[in-house]
């Protein structure tokens, strides 16, 4: 087992990654000493591993479980207060604790809620995708409005990431893929060592065994880890963890939530960024390689068709980074270091429009 620490100004909690993790929840749990216990999961998990998670727990914890349809639509605000609603008729109170035990849809939407019930009660993440390596840690947790993603949400921390490697074993090569995106997005931010071990290890998702898995999960948390105690609440340096998010937000919430994964609109967003980068800085970056690489591993590497420039560019400018109609776009320097830049909407127009040209 490996134990990353996630320290911030008001919270420190492990990330316990490893085969068989799960067995130290009750350990965790007992600490907190819950009145109850609600796990929070979507229905692909609740079919796979349900009843494992509750025949752990139940024995010693007054044990609720709420199952979620799959799928990103479910951050929506009546799914929300569904689940708020079940926790007050349950007569959850705030010495209870809720588990998110799923991707980062259960994750973000049981964070949220476990913020906001009665002002905040403890939540564990119990992640189960390649991606949540992401969005179990770092406490960013929200709902989408249709008008753009996490759109509402808060920065509050879970008190553990229990992150046991055998759920993954189930993991649809596509959910792989979503889930590589923001690991190859760690390296290029912060670590060119890992981005060359990525480009030399992984040809293709088959690739991905086990040693290599728990590599790019350890790495991957490590750097996160180290962003989000320099800046818990993005006032900074955590913007760089938003890399390929600004285009790849605004691709995703244009197809509709649910209809592209996450990590395949990052892809997207990261490629552009990188071109951009290039064209801006004035500078040379491995892009038609890193272009190259992401079709052989099957990311789209284009802006579907039948999306709108216009449109896409109206969403960039909602975008979180945005002040002042200045919209803010992530961009690296090299390989493992990031800079970044502001454009007006019609600057990006022009440029977004003449990378899907070249495209
Ligand atoms: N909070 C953050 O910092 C952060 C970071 C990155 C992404 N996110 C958010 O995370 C979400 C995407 O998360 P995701 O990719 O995990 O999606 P997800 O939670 O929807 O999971 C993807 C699919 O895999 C299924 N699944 C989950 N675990 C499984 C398993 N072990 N075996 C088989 N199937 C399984 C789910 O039911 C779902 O159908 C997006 O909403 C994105 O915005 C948040
Ligand atoms: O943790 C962060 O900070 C990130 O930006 C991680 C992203 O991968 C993640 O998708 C996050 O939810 C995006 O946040 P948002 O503030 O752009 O909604
Ligand atoms: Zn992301």
């Amino acid at each position: 087992m490996r134990s990353i620490k996630i320290k911030t100004t008001e919270s420190e909690y492990p990330v316990l990654v490893g085969d068989n993790v799960i067995s130290e929840l009750t350990t965790i749990l007992n600490d907190l000493s819950p009145s109850k216990v609600l796990i929070v999961t979507d229905s692909n998990v609740d079919k796979l591993y349900g009843e494992k998670l509750v025949s752990t727990i139940c024995p010693h914890f007054t044990t609720y479980k709420y199952v979620i349809t799959s799928g990103e639509e479910a951050k929506s605000f009546d799914v929300f207060y569904e689940l708020q609603t079940y926790a007050l008729k349950q007569q959850l109170d705030r010495k209870s604790v809720i588990l998110a035990f799923g991707g980062g849809v259960v994750g973000d939407l049981t964070g949220f809620v476990a913020a906001t019930f009665m002002r905040g009660i403890p939540y564990i993440q119990i992640p189960t995708t390649l991606l949540a390596h992401d969005s179990a840690v770092g406490g960013k947790v929200a709902i989408n409005h249709p008008e753009g993603k996490n759109m509402i949400g808060a920065f509050y921390q879970p008190k553990a990431v229990v992150y046991d490697s055998h759920f993954l074993e189930s993991l649809p090569i596509e959910e792989m893929r979503s889930g590589f995106a923001e690991v190859i997005k760690h390296a290029l931010i912060r670590s060119e060592s890992l981005f060359q071990y990525l480009q030399n290890e992984i040809h293709d998702l088959q690739d991905v065994n086990n040693e290599r898995l728990e590599k790019m999960i350890l790495e991957g948390i490590k750097i996160k880890a180290d962003v989000v105690s320099k800046d818990e609440k993005e006032l900074g340096i955590r913007e760089i963890l938003n890399f390929g998010h600004t285009l790849g937000h605004a691709i995703e919430a244009e197809a509709g939530y649910g209809k592209l994964s996450h990590g395949d609109c990052v892809a997207t967003g990261m490629l552009f960024a990188t071109w951009l980068s290039m064209k801006s800085l004035n500078i040379s970056l491995p892009y038609e390689e890193l272009k190259t690489w992401f079709k052989k591993i099957g990311f789209p590497t284009t802006i579907p068709d039948s999306q709108d420039t216009e449109n896409l560019i109206k969403r960039m400018t909602k975008d979180k980074k945005t002040k002042a109609n200045q919209i803010k776009m992530i961009l690296l320097k090299k390989i493992g270091e990031t800079t970044s830049l502001t454009f007006t909407d019609e600057e990006l127009r022009i440029l977004v429009n003449e990378w899907r040209s070249i495209e």
